[in-house]
């Protein structure tokens, strides 16, 4: 029997910069995720993608509805859950290993065991040759793999992960995306994954969910059924297409407020091919 692992129970969260005109980040918010998925969030900018994350890690609260893990309400930020961000976040002035080992030592796992088991995460990345690197001698993918394995390190439940591939190349990004995957099917973790592309949504997820704005919510959820590892074919295709069928007219709702209602993303925009960045460089 599977259990639910993570349930979001109409969540619903209002910034409240201005006085009277509350900003809708998530309105009636219902889903449920099963222990060892991997979820994709995936839409156009603004739609709460990150404020959901945030919700779920406990850096921020929701202003109503109930969200559970493993049956009990979150009420901060635990070792449970870890965030790998866009940016890597490392400290600088430490070595590879000795950021890897950070959270073991604030834990309070003795300095020999910290170190083996960060070494051994370090080789799980491919990194071992650059364990007593500075962080500044590290290529950006480099990095994020250093930042993935001071996550996983700790043994986290569940891996949140905002845009972690955002910033880097083409090239970069396929190599991550075969060892995150990797990595999930070994660690059997629940991973849920902020994104504005579609592709890197369908290699990676089993569920995507298509999110949209004013007010920021759920739109739509595509499971996807392509067999692992992944490599494009006619099914992943077909599912990218449907994904930006949908996307386009989240955007095209957007854009009309921003460029007015004369404006048409079908007859003025740029390019439809799937992999593009569906976020504010639009
Ligand atoms: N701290 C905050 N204060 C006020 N408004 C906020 C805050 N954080 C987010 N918002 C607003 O909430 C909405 C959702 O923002 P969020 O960052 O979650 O979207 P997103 O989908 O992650 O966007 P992006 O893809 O651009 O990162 C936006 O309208 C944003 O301006």
């Amino acid at each position: 029997m599977t259990t639910n692992h993570i349930v979001l129970n109409n969540l619903h969260k209002a910034f409240n910069v201005k006085k009277n005109d509350p900003v809708i980040a998530l309105d009636n918010v219902d889903f449920t995720i099963q222990k060892g998925e991997f979820i994709s969030l995936l839409g156009p900018s603004g739609c709460g993608k990150s404020t959901l994350l945030n919700i779920i890690a406990g850096l921020d609260q929701q202003t109503s509805g109930e969200l559970l893990v493993n049956g009990k309400p979150i009420t901060g930020p635990g070792n449970d859950r870890i965030v790998v961000f866009q940016e890597s976040g490392l400290f600088p002035w430490l070595s590879v290993l000795e950021n890897v080992m950070y959270g073991l030592l604030i834990k309070g796992i003795d300095k020999k065991e910290a170190e083996a088991r960060a070494m051994e995460w370090l080789a799980k990345v491919h990194l071992t040759k650059f364990a007593h690197s500075q962080p500044h001698e590290l290529s950006g993918g480099m990095k994020q793999r250093v930042a993935i394995a001071r996550a996983l390190v700790m043994d986290p439940e569940i891996l949140l992960m905002d845009e972690p591939f955002a910033a880097l190349d083409e090239q970069t990004r396929m190599v991550l995306h075969k060892e995150l995957e990797k990595l999930w099917s070994e660690t059997k973790k629940t991973i849920i994954f902020v994104t504005h592309n579609i592709r890197e949504a369908v290699v990676l997820s089993d569920r995507i969910v298509l999110m949209k704005t004013r007010p920021g919510g759920i739109k739509n959820v595509f499971e996807v059924q392509a067999a692992r590892p992944r490599t494009a074919d006619s099914l992943t295709t077909h599912l990218e297409n449907r994904i930006l069928e949908e996307l386009e007219q989240e955007m095209e709702k957007v854009l009309k407020e921003e460029f007015g209602s004369d404006y048409s993303l079908k007859t003025d925009r740029v390019s439809s091919s799937p992999d593009r960045y569906m976020g504010s460089d639009i």
